[in-house]
């Protein structure tokens, strides 16, 4: 599925020394965020920063939200992961996106002005309108759960 969405340029140099965010294949789910810092930043084994993206969007429909993800690659081989474990982007947010880059790694970590450091997604959602009730109608599994069916 396909949908507009409004976009606003905050840093000039997206658009031009950097390339707007774009899906690198026809069947992406993650658009690329770039680090738009001034200079390199370099992260120390448990440190966290703030990075901005250069970019604000407004999604405008409360039926769908986006969620920052870590890159693969930066989390596995780099232990470049997100300070809040996943970003959530409300459908009003106008504001600039950001990324909590944490280093959970044993080394540090140079971020260079303009490297991928995460990834945007759109994700649909449904708002819940609470019916309250006494009891529920039976499932099959009840109240059980964490692990409760055993591990192998
Ligand atoms: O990685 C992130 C996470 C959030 N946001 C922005 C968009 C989001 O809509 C807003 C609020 O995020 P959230 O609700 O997760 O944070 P909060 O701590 O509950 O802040 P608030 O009180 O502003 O809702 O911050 C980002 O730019 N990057
Ligand atoms: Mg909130």
């Amino acid at each position: 599925m396909k949908k507009a969405i409004d976009l606003k340029i905050l840093d000039p140099r997206i658009g031009s020394e950097f390339p707007l965010p774009t899906y690198a294949t026809p069947g992406s789910a993650g658009l690329d965020l770039r680090a738009l810092l001034d200079s390199a930043i370099t992260l120390e084994p448990g440190q966290t920063e703030l990075i901005p993206t250069g970019l604000a969007i407004h999604i405008g429909d409360a039926n769908l939200c986006a969620t920052i993800l870590p890159r693969s690659g930066l989390g596995h081989k780099h232990g470049i992961v997100l300070g809040n474990l996943v970003g959530l982007i409300d459908s009003d947010y106008q504001g600039q996106l950001m990324v909590s880059v944490w280093n959970r790694g044993n080394s540090s970590f140079t971020i260079e002005p303009g490297e991928r450091m995460a990834q945007l997604v759109f994700v649909p959602v449904v708002q819940a309108e609470f019916n309250l009730v006494e009891s529920f109608d039976e499932s099959a599994r009840g109240e059980g759960g964490f692990g409760h069916s055993g591990r192998s």
